[in-house]
C-alpha cells in the first residue's frame, strides 16, 4: 500500500484549538490541522512552516512533537507527524481551506475530524488548559 508522510500543526492561543475544514479532494469537507505532505529533502519543521504558509499565509514557530500517528485509510498508509505550534506573523488567512474555527476543549467533538486525527483529540484535550 501507498505510504504518505504529513504533518500537521496544533495552533493553541487564549485556550482554543485552531481546525481547517479541507476545500478540496477527497476528503473535502472533513476538518483536520492545517498541514500537508513533507516533500523530498524537507525537515518535518520546514515542511510544516512551507505548508502554513502556502495555506493560511502565517509565519509558525514549531514547538514540539505531540504526536507521531499512523492511520491505515483503505488506499494509502498515513504517518502523520502533529506539532504544536505558535503564530509569529500573519492571520491564518483561509487560502485553501473553505472553513476554521478556533474550538475550545468542550468543542472538540463538534466537528467531523479526519478519522486519524481522532486519536490526537486526547493529546490535544490536555495542552489546552
Ligand atoms: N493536513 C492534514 N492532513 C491530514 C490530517 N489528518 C489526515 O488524515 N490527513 C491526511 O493527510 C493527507 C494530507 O494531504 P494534503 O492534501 O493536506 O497535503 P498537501 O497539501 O501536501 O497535498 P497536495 O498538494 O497533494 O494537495 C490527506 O490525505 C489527509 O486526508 C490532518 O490533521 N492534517
Amino acid at each position: 500500500m501507498k505510504s504518505i508522510k504529513v504533518v500537521a500543526a496544533v495552533i493553541i492561543d487564549n485556550k482554543k484549538v485552531f481546525a481547517t475544514q479541507r476545500g478540496y479532494g477527497e476528503y473535502k469537507d472533513w476538518w483536520e490541522f492545517p498541514g500537508g505532505k513533507i516533500e523530498a529533502g524537507e525537515s518535518p519543521e520546514e515542511a510544516l512552516k512551507r505548508e502554513i504558509l502556502e495555506e493560511l499565509d502565517t509565519k509558525i514557530e514549531v514547538r514540539s512533537l505531540i504526536k507521531a500517528v499512523e492511520y491505515d485509510y483503505p488506499n494509502f498508509h498515513l504517518s502523520m507527524l502533529c506539532y504544536q505550534a505558535r503564530i509569529i506573523s500573519g492571520s491564518l488567512i483561509l487560502k485553501e481551506h473553505e472553513n476554521a474555527k478556533w474550538l475550545k476543549k468542550d468543542e472538540l467533538k463538534t466537528v467531523n475530524w479526519l478519522p486519524a486525527d481522532l486519536e490526537v483529540l486526547e493529546t490535544v484535550k490536555t495542552l489546552i488548559v
